[in-house]
Formats: C-alpha cells, sequence, structure tokens
C-alpha cells in the first residue's frame, strides 16, 4: 500500500476505557489487594498528594455547571441554500450564510454532520462506517485508499469550491481529489486574517469537476480517473514539497522548554510493571550508565530528574526486553525509548553508512502522523547529537525522492509514518535485514484497524527479523484491551507492561472543565472564551476538516488570529500552520484529530473541544495538547447532549479518575445511558482497560526485591483464554 494510500473501508471499533463507577471494583487493581502491586514512582510510600485540580491556578472560567449552557441546539433550523460559493449536487454544504454570520451549524444537509475523519492519522478514519454508513473520508493520508479514490468534487477552502457528486460526503476531500484537481483549482485564499492579513489562509476551492486544489509546488496532476489513484511510489503523482530542513545550530537542536510546578509530583503516580523478571528500576540518570556523549546531551536538553516511565521503561529496553508502556500525556515516553535505544546502539558502536544503495537502519520508529514522527525524530537527533548514530525522518506529503536523499546519508535509526515507510520498503531503498529494535508510538493508533494492516505488513516484509530476533516497544497514553491483545502478535511473549497511572486516564496537570453547549451556540461560546483566555496558545479542536477550515475562517473575521491543521492542508501548510502556532504568531490553532496525538508544543494553555470526539480514548489525547511534563493546563469540552451522550459515562470515569469536577448533569445523564457491562456498544462504555490484560487471565503476581511488582503472567501465546 503506498503513501497517502489507504483501505479506507476498515471500521475501527469505538474504543472505550471506561468503566461506570458501580463496576469499578469489579476491574481496579493494585488497591484491592490484587496480585499486582502497585508502586509510587519515586519508589517511596505514596504520599497523598493534593488532588489534581489543586494544582491549578483557578481560571476565570466558571465551572462546568455554572457556565452551562443548556442550549439543546433548537435554534431555528437553517436554510439549505447557500449564500455563497458554488455547489456540487448532493449534500452540499458551504458556508452557508457565513459570511453575513448567518452560517449555521447541525444542518442536516449534512455539512456538520459529515464524517469526522482526517489523517494520515485519521483516527476517525474507520468511524466514518459506523456514523455514515461506509465512507471513508478523505485524508490527507499516509494512508489513504482505493475507497476514497472518486473523483468527487471537494471543497479546498472555505468560500465554495465545489465539483460534482458527493461534496460533502466523506469521500471529498479525498487525497486522490486534491491531488488531481490542482489542474482545475484556482488558488485563492478564502480569507486573509484580519489582524495581520496572513494568519489565516484557507484554500479557495475551485468548482471543477473534482473540484479542489493542491499547491504548485506540492502536487504534479496526473489526470488520473476515478479509482486509478496511485501513491508516488506506485507510479501515481508526484509530491514535490520539500520540508525545510531543520536548524542545525545547537542552542536550536537542545531547546527545550521548562518542566512545570507538578513535575516533582510525578513521583507519587502508581505504576505498575507486570511480567516475569523485571529489572529493577531506576532512580537517576546516572543510574543508567550512558555513555559520556550521551549524558551530555541529555543535561543539554535540560533533563536533570527521570520521569516515571523513564524510570521504569529505560532499564526494561536497557535489559533488552519487549515492552508496552502506558503513562499519561506529556510525561516523556520519547526519551523513554530512544535513550536506551541510543544507548545500546552507542555500545555496539553503530556508524551510519553513507550513500550505500541500501540502507539497513537497526532500529525503526513508526508514529501516526507526520508532525509527530517529525518531533520525534527532533529528539532523536537531539539525543543522538556529536555521536556516529544518524537519524532520518520520512513521511508523506513530501517529495519521494527527498525521502529518499535522505536516507542514502546514512540511516540508523528511521523515523517514519507507516504509508511512507511501505513504499520506501517496497522500492527497496532499505534492508530490514539489520532491524533490532522496532517503535510504536502511539501504538494503540498503530494496531486499532486503521494502521493495523499496514504495521502487519511491516513485519511481514521478507528480511524483517521475526520478533524472536528484535527488541519491540510500543508506547502510548491509552492502551484499549483488545489493542492490548493484539499486541501479543508483535511481541515476545515475555514482554513487560508497565502502566504509570491509570491506563487511559487523563493527565491530572489538565483542569478539564465539561460544558452543555448545543451546536447552535457553540461558536458563541468559542469566541466568548477566546476572548477571555486573550493571547494564551489555545488549540480548538473540532471533528471534521470542513468544519475546521469554518472554524478558522470565522474566528479570523472575528479578529481573533488564527490557524488550522488538518488533513486536507497541504504538508507545507501544516508545517507552516504548526509553526506560526508554536511560535505565537497565531495563538489559536484549530486542529482535527491529526494533532490530537504527541505534538509537543511549549505553552499550550488551552485545549477547547468545540467538538468532542467520539471515542474517551480520543478525548484524553486531545486534552493531553495542555498540562505536559508537569506544566498545568486546561481543557474546556463543549458537550452536545443530541450528539455526546455516549460519551457521558467514559467522561465521568476520566473525570473522576483525574479529580476533577463532574457536572451533576453529566453524571444524570452518564446514568440514564448506562451501558450493561459486557455489552459491546461498539466498544464504547464497557471495559476499562486498567491494567495489562493479561492480568484478567493469570495466576499470581509476585512483588520483586525493586518493590515494582511482577506477575506470573502466563505466555500470552499458551495461554487458551488469551484470544
Ligand atoms: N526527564 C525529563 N526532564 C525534563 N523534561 C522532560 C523529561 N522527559 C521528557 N521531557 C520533556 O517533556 C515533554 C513531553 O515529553 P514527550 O513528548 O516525550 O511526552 P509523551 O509522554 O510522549 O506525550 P504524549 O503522550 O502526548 O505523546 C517534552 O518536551 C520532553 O522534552
Amino acid at each position: 500500500m503506498g503513501d497517502e494510500d489507504w483501505e479506507a473501508e476498515i471500521l475501527r471499533p469505538h474504543v472505550s476505557s471506561y468503566v461506570p463507577a458501580f463496576e469499578k471494583d469489579k476491574y481496579s487493581s493494585g488497591a484491592n489487594g490484587d496480585t499486582f502491586n502497585r508502586t509510587s514512582a519515586s519508589l517511596s510510600e505514596m504520599k497523598d498528594g493534593p488532588s489534581g485540580r489543586d494544582h491549578f491556578m483557578r481560571s476565570g472560567f466558571p465551572s462546568g455547571r455554572n457556565l452551562g449552557n443548556r442550549d439543546t441546539g433548537k435554534s431555528s433550523k437553517r436554510e439549505n441554500t447557500p449564500t455563497t460559493g458554488g455547489f456540487g449536487r448532493g449534500k452540499s454544504f458551504g458556508n452557508r450564510g457565513f459570511l453575513n454570520n448567518k452560517f449555521e451549524e447541525g444542518d442536516s444537509s449534512g455539512f456538520w454532520k459529515e464524517s469526522n475523519n482526517d489523517c494520515e492519522d485519521n483516527p476517525t478514519r474507520s468511524r466514518g462506517f459506523s456514523k455514515r454508513g461506509g465512507y471513508q473520508d478523505g485524508n490527507d493520508s499516509e494512508a489513504s485508499g482505493p475507497f476514497r479514490r472518486g473523483g468527487r468534487g471537494s471543497f479546498r477552502g472555505c468560500r465554495g469550491g465545489f465539483g460534482l457528486g458527493r461534496p460533502n460526503s466523506e469521500y471529498d476531500q479525498d487525497e486522490e481529489t486534491q491531488r488531481s484537481s490542482s489542474l482545475f483549482g484556482s488558488r485563492r485564499p478564502a480569507v486573509s486574517t484580519a489582524d495581520n492579513g496572513n494568519t489565516y489562509q484557507s484554500r479557495g476551492g475551485s468548482g471543477s469537476g473534482r473540484g479542489g486544489y493542491k499547491g504548485l509546488n506540492e502536487e504534479i496532476v496526473t489526470g488520473s480517473g476515478k479509482n486509478s489513484w496511485k501513491s508516488e511510489a506506485e507510479g501515481g503523482p508526484k509530491v514535490m514539497y520539500i520540508p525545510p530542513p531543520p536548524p542545525e545550530d545547537e542552542d536550536s537542536i537542545f531547546a527545550h522548554y521548562q518542566t512545570g510546578i507538578n513535575f516533582d509530583k510525578y513521583d507519587t503516580i502508581l505504576v505498575e510493571v507486570s511480567g516475569h523478571d523485571v529489572p529493577p528500576a531506576i532512580l537517576t540518570f546516572e543510574e543508567a550508565n550512558f555513555c559520556q556523549t550521551l549524558n551530555n546531551n541529555i543535561a543539554k536538553a535540560g533533563y536533570t530528574k527521570l520521569t516515571p516511565v523513564q524510570k521504569y521503561s529505560i532499564p526494561i529496553v536497557l535489559a533488552g526486553r519487549d515492552l508496552m508502556a502506558c503513562a499519561q500525556t506529556g510525561s516523556g515516553k520519547t526519551a523513554a525509548f530512544l535513550l536506551p535505544i541510543l544507548a545500546h546502539m552507542m555500545r555496539d558502536g553503530i556508524t551510519a553508512s553513507r550513500f550505500k544503495e541500501l540502507q539497513e537502519p537497526e532500529c525503526i520508529i513508526v508514529a501516526p502522523t507526520r508532525e509527530l514522527i517529525n518531533q520525534i525524530y527532533l529528539e532523536a537527533r537531539k539525543f543522538s547529537f556529536g555521536t556516529c548514530v544518524r537519524a532520518v525522518v520520512i513521511y508523506g506529503g513530501t517529495q519521494f525522492g527527498h525521502s529518499i536523499r535522505q536516507l542514502v546519508q546514512g540511516c540508523n535509526i528511521l523515523c517514519a509514518t507507516p504509508g511512507r515507510l511501505i513504499d520506501i520498503i517496497g522500492k527497496e531503498k532499505i534492508g530490514l535485514k539489520q532491524v533490532k529494535y522496532l517503535v510504536l508510538d502511539e501504538a494503540d493508533r498503530m494496531l486499532d484497524m486503521g494502521f493495523g494492516p499496514e504495521i502487519k505488513k511491516l513485519i511481514s516484509f521478507p528480511g524483517i527479523p521475526s520478533k524472536e530476533h528484535r527488541q519491540t516497544l510500543l508506547f502510548s497514553a491509552t492502551f484499549p484491551e483488545e489493542i492490548q491483545r493484539l499486541a501479543g502478535e508483535f511481541l515476545k511473549s515475555s514482554y513487560l507492561f508497565v502502566a504509570v497511572g491509570q491506563v487511559g486516564g487523563a493527565c491530572r496537570d489538565v483542569q478539564q472543565t465539561i460544558l452543555q453547549v448545543g451546536q447552535y451556540s457553540k461558536r458563541e461560546k468559542l469566541v466568548e472564551i477566546l476572548r477571555n483566555i486573550g493571547d494564551e496558545r489555545t488549540m480548538v479542536f473540532v471533528e471534521t476538516k470542513k468544519k475546521a477550515d469554518f472554524i478558522a475562517t470565522f474566528l479570523c473575521q472575528e479578529k481573533i488570529s488564527t490557524t488550522s491543521i488538518h488533513g486536507d492542508r497541504e504538508q507545507r501548510e501544516r508545517e507552516q500552520a504548526l509553526g506560526d502556532f508554536r511560535c505565537g504568531k497565531c495563538p489559536v490553532l484549530v486542529a482535527t484529530s491529526v494533532a490530537a496525538r504527541g505534538l509537543d508544543i511549549e505553552n499550550v494553555q488551552h485545549v477547547i473541544n468545540f467538538d468532542l470526539p467520539s471515542t474517551i480514548d480520543e478525548y484524553v489525547h486531545r486534552i493531553g495538547r495542555t498540562g505536559r511534563c508537569g506544566n498545568t493546563g486546561r481543557a474546556i469540552s463543549f458537550f452536545d447532549t443530541e450528539s455526546d451522550n455516549h460519551l457521558a459515562q467514559p467522561l465521568v470515569k476520566v473525570l473522576s479518575d483525574a479529580q476533577q469536577d463532574v457536572p451533576a448533569w453529566l453524571e444524570e445523564i452518564a446514568f440514564s445511558t448506562y451501558v450493561t457491562p459486557g455489552f459491546n456498544n461498539s466498544g464504547r462504555g464497557t471495559v476499562f482497560a486498567s491494567v495489562d490484560t493479561r492480568k484478567n487471565y493469570q495466576g499470581k503476581n509476585t512483588l520483586n526485591t525493586a518493590g515494582i511488582s511482577s506477575s506470573q503472567a502466563p505466555d500470552p501465546v499458551d495461554d487458551e483464554s488469551w484470544d
């Protein structure tokens, strides 16, 4: 499967980590005297720290209940007649009345109800199915696919730009449409913002047959017809974008932000390790016995103290063990795998061999989104600074030849998105024989029905060492049970499971507020909140790419400097948007779930869920863009009782686990929408994967000498109950 090529028809189960409060005991661990031990990250006795919410400066926002807008969306129905822009037939959408501020949400004709997908990423890639009955959203996908390949007109901007067919279907923004439309599209900024004139530009679409637009330097059109889209590697249209090289000066390489006031409180988080023969945790970087260069780099990065996931994971990886590690967002998982891998490589004296036709990396790191893999690459480059180890990043939306040129200069650590990786392997540009380390960051995402097939493909390529002969490391903040079971296929049976805090739990450094806001009141509420926030950096999550464009444009019209990131933006635009947000030029970033996972952006003080995501895990990742590395942050979510009730139960669980206020109205909804345990409501509202799932099938655990719990987990492969 090619880059930007995706099996769009695959369903993703609605994964959930929730167990109702009244069922909690049934599933809870540790405290109830089960066989797993929980150990505080400091390896000292767990102290009763202040509750999560006490860590925060109180905001100007009243609690959810007080602010809760009980608008249930009863405002007048909007008309279907567009006021601007051209439209295709079918479920046309547009900025109905948008320019004169009559743009309304929730129209039954589809716009606001389009599938919520975004991707390469496309965490909702498969949600489209359950929600909309079968289409895959179009995506700027690392992996998009034949099922998205129609020539439906594509909305490519905020002001019209519609083609024929089903302009408002999940299909209408697919990669192919974008690619093949640039001949016809006209580049026309939808809105240039308000304040500085360049804050936000949404691409204007052009109403050609295929609709859509792709930037001049990004796509070359092949004029291919329906269902003929191929990735570049497969001979499809070329992507011309070459990302700018990262800065080379040491200051930039080691630039970092400060740990926050709650960094030391990480030590009080309970940690569970399960599996056999658990190596003792380390308490300090010195105990890791890294070489001097690595220690220097760690110091230059401003790391003086290990985070819990690092304390436990580093010795496990150093001991050569496979690992599944789950720790809260922003708690340093990247270094937890990078540092020990680098330590091994340096111990083994690995040197990148330049200009070899076939590069044979020792380590492959895969992550679901382009921006995230780029971030991981920058971390790898930072920690390998001044060594012979060379990291390379390759990802979709960039010129294929550029990826190859990066590779041939030598590659020990290959950071890649799955689609581009598979393409590069298919082109025999890298050999897999030397792979000793395979890391899946955001592993639950990488193994779900979205990316899972590609990862399976990866580990099935001829030449790649079997799981017995490589070290496989899975990291995420969420690990639903079903994914944990799947993961057994990728890991040695002796793998260890590290759980820092509650698996799938939200970061306690984020003050969470849930407001009841109907769809027709959301924009007004958003503006009110953003005006209160002022210039503090804020990520606003919406469910669809189209909505991201609209909301960003709307905010710009409201004179709030805003940019946006989603899967229909060109890669160059995505990187520009992220850059503008990072540097504060645009303090508001409207994003789809493409930005929900992993992104580590300094000073993001607020996350606003304009739309709640369809799964609770996604919620946890989204709000985790703030409150990182001991810093505090705030998350405000608009809960629409017309569409979000399925999230009430898991939200109550996540809020109470994180010691947040739970609005009474939310509890009421949660109670009234109670799902019988065991009834699999598309994976929602069912069992909360509170621990290593092997625990559900095993006998006793023992306490190891380090005070870390060590379970006598049966070999999952041999365990009949495993499946
Ligand atoms: N020991 C440490 N000391 C200081 N800063 C650290 C330490 N470990 C990590 N950091 C910093 O904390 C931030 C968050 O780390 P990272 O992005 O690895 O979190 P994460 O757990 O992978 O989050 P997510 O679940 O959102 O992907 C980064 O800026 C990183 O450089």
